[in-house]
């Protein structure tokens, strides 16, 4: 069981920031939630500011992720259980601090892009919550 925490960060717009996986990585050129392993004696809270930090070069306070659902899959090699925070508000500028591309995505527009299989019933919960 592997235990990832992501993020869908809402723009004023009710966009989403979604990011492509990189050359090399599993599903490389997919499009995810930014986020990441829960380590060792880690919170998922504190991982996904960590990893937000690492990868957007953004502060974020664990008061500004509110849980919005989860993802739960079995991949070949591993199950993932993945909770989803939605965040509004954040420090500073994102800024791709890995070499991986950024889209913001309304909701209804994310069929449009190759997800993780794990992501895809998601969406639906995003296009509630952003699009009323
Ligand atoms: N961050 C993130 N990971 C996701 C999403 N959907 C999904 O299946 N995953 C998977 C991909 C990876 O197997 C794992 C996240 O691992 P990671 O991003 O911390 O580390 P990694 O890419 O180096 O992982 P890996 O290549 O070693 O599998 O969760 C998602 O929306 N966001």
């Amino acid at each position: 069981m592997v235990l990832v925490a992501a993020a869908a960060l809402v723009d004023a717009d009710g966009r989403v920031l979604m990011a492509q996986r990189p050359e090399g990585k599993s599903m490389a050129g997919l499009w995810e939630f930014p986020g990441g392993k829960v380590e060792a004696g880690e919170t998922p809270e504190a991982a996904l500011i960590r990893e937000l930090a690492e990868e957007l070069s953004i502060d974020v306070s664990a008061d500004c992720l509110a849980p919005l659902t989860f993802a739960s899959h079995g991949y070949d090699d591993f199950h993932l259980l993945m909770p989803l925070y939605v965040c509004r508000k954040w420090q500073g500028s994102i800024a791709p601090r890995e070499g991986q591309a950024l889209r913001w995505v309304r909701p209804n527009r994310m069929r449009e892009l190759p997800m993780p299989p794990a992501d895809l019933p998601l969406i639906a919960l995003l296009r509630d919550l952003l699009q009323p």
